[in-house]
């Protein structure tokens, strides 16, 4: 059977988002396929159901059951704009319910099925905002990356009525409005917002909930920085870190009268709640107080039940779950899928209602490992190779990106240069050092302060070991990351030559400009690097860097701008070591994620093709 090929980018399916039917019947889910004439990333609504064929239902996201499990809400574009559709399940055609002016949010029933409230963005005055006007600027939140310059955008929550099509806006100001959440008795919604008038300087998010016609409430205090917040029968479950915006998000449940009280998960780990690089899902109840999250242990998102059940097997990655009549759909990825839909009861062993699966080639299986830092610090990480490859061979170190994300032993259709790469007699190390999320709180946050100084040694003691036992070749080392990753890259070439080529990916080599200019500069600024950001640039080391260097970064990153490359790029031109930038017109920071799929081909295609050059000896 053939190795994995770049070209099976385009034969990826990954389905996302499942919802369950109310009777625990049935799962639609969101299929995000490639479109290669098109050149895009296609998302459409399926259905999954035990004993039948999944089956595709309309082009959209965001798929909702209503109550009473006869109707599907959904996102589709109606002139490029998402907008809530309803679709009938016993026959029918999509019908649009609403017309936002800059698109609808992810569409929310109300518990008696008569309304949807829904999130979405909203210009200046309520009008779209005019993209020629000179843009006034007098808060660090002007822009997001995927987005751009917001120009006085904000996001609020507004309720259609299903039956009508009529559209209220429940609140308004200057702030964003998250997702609502509706109340049991359908009177109120609870969000989360940062209403604070200088919340672009520190870093908040407060649970508030609103009835139409009325201002919202806040509920929680400063003491924590709430991020999602679902009313799961008659409690307020909240997602949130305490004292600040660094270290592990818990789950808390809220009193009638807003007192937080935290959930004892039994687990000193992140709660996740699900976003682009980051699986997991919105907590649930299960059963009567059955708490249903997802956390990161190990590399892997997991499904938990409070306190501490496992819901899902360990060598399994959720990125996605609901929950409804006593039974739990997830969406999960394993070595050899990028994910497929299961259905089942907790504690029971789950059907699997798709094969979205890659067929026809044959994968290599990464292998966990620990390794030991220099200060005794254990770490664990992921080693890909053909077990038949000659040894000592070429090794790639590849750093992730956060530098609170993780690698895990799961395929996904972005790395596909791990798989190239073992085939050709690679060893892939995917090292998930200190700052790695899924290890516990003191790990996590024991880079802050000290991005290079605390982590850098972890990735130079794995690469040693694998070195010392005679798996890779002293002399054909490289070293690739992106965001985070690419910025470990810039900063250990600036520390040791003993990498032969590098690959940088939306990198960061200088914090102080990366402060100014970043969307997220003043949150990293302050809780992330702390005082010395010359000590925890790349920058600052640029004069010893002799590794021939290849930048890769999105045109319009908003996250990691461009410049951050472009520092690297000139200061290593100046120095005549060979350096190479390659920009991708349009792309944000995540385009490696979700991106055009021709960039994300030729992102793959070129750190190959730079490895060879420069490592294998071979011509590029
Ligand atoms: C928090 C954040 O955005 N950090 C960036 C430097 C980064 O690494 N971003 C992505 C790619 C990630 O994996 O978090």
């Amino acid at each position: 059977m053939p190795r994995l090929t770049l070209d099976d980018l385009y034969r990826f399916a990954v389905p996302a988002d499942p919802s369950l039917r109310p009777d625990g019947g049935a799962v639609a889910y969101t299929l995000t396929t490639v479109d290669r004439d098109a050149d895009e990333n296609r998302t459409e609504v399926w259905l999954a159901a035990p004993g039948a064929a999944p089956r595709r239902l309309a082009g959209g996201s965001a798929a909702r059951w209503s109550p009473d499990g006869r109707t599907l809400a959904f996102l589709r574009p109606v002139d490029g704009r998402p907008q809530i559709n309803l679709l009938p399940m016993d026959g029918g055609e999509p019908v649009a319910i609403t017309s936002a002016a800059l698109g609808a949010g992810a569409p929310r029933w109300s518990p008696d099925g008569t309304r949807i409230a829904f999130s979405a963005p909203v210009g200046p005055g309520g009008r779209a905002p005019d993209a020629d006007a000179p843009v006034v600027i007098d808060r660090l939140e002007y822009k997001a990356d995927g987005t751009g310059l917001l120009r006085g955008m904000g996001a609020h929550l507004f309720v259609v009525d299903v039956a009508s099509g009529e559209t209220a806006q429940v609140t308004e100001g200057g702030f964003f409005a998250g997702e609502p959440s509706w109340s049991p008795d359908g009177t109120r919604l609870a969000f989360v917002a940062d209403m604070e008038d200088e919340r672009d300087l520190e870093t908040g998010g407060a649970v508030h909930t609103v009835a139409p016609g009325e201002q919202p409430r806040r509920l929680t205090g400063p003491d924590l920085v709430c991020t999602g917040v679902w009313w799961e029968g008659e409690r307020l479950v909240v997602t949130a870190t305490k004292g600040g915006p660094a270290g592990h998000v818990r789950l808390f449940t809220l009193t009638p009268g807003g007192v937080p009280e935290e959930v004892e998960t039994g687990l000193d780990r992140n709660v996740m709640t699900g976003a682009p690089g980051y699986p997991g899902a919105a907590p649930a109840l299960l059963t009567g107080d059955d708490l249903m999250f997802c956390v990161r242990d190990r590399g892997c998102t997991h499904l938990y039940r409070a306190p501490g059940e496992r819901l899902v097997p360990e060598e399994t990655s959720v990125s996605g779950a609901s929950a409804a009549a006593g039974r739990i759909a997830y969406v999960a990825a394993t070595s050899h899928s990028a994910g497929d839909v299961y259905l089942g009861r907790p504690g029971e062993t789950p059907e699997r209602l798709t094969d979205h699966a890659l067929d026809g080639v044959e994968l290599f299986t990464p292998a966990r490992r620990m390794f030991t830092a220099p200060d005794g610090t254990q770490v664990e990480g992921f080693v890909l190779r053909d077990e038949n490859a000659a040894t000592p061979g070429p090794l790639l170190l590849d750093v992730h990106g956060g530098p609170h994300n993780a690698w895990a032993p799961v395929l996904d259709g972005f790395h596909l240069y791990h798989q190239v790469l073992a085939a050709k007699g690679w060893t892939v190390l995917a090292l998930n050092p200190r700052a790695s999320d899924g290890y516990g709180e003191d790990f996590y946050t024991a880079a802050v302060g000290a991005w290079g100084l605390a982590d850098g040694q972890d990735f130079l003691a794995a690469v040693d070991t694998l070195v010392e036992e005679n798996v890779a070749d002293p002399g054909r080392l490289a070293v690739t990351g992106y965001s985070y990753g690419g910025y470990m890259t810039c900063w250990l070439t600036g520390h040791t030559g003993r990498f032969k080529a590098a690959i940088p990916g939306g990198c960061v080599s200088d914090l102080s400009s990366m402060a100014g200019t970043s969307d997220l500069g003043r949150l990293m600024k302050v809780h992330e690097w702390g005082g010395d950001l010359a000590a925890q640039s790349p920058i600052t080391y640029v004069s010893e860097v002799t590794t021939p260097t290849l930048l890769l970064h999105g045109e319009s990153d908003d996250r990691c701008p461009v410049g951050q490359s472009e520092q690297w790029f000139a200061a290593l031109r100046e120095r005549r070591v060979p350096v190479r930038l390659v920009r991708y017109p349009g792309a944000s920071h995540l385009f490696i994620l979700n991106g055009r799929p021709s960039h994300r081909h030729d992102y793959n295609e070129r750190i190959i093709a730079w490895l060879e050059q420069w490592v294998s000896g071979s011509p590029s």
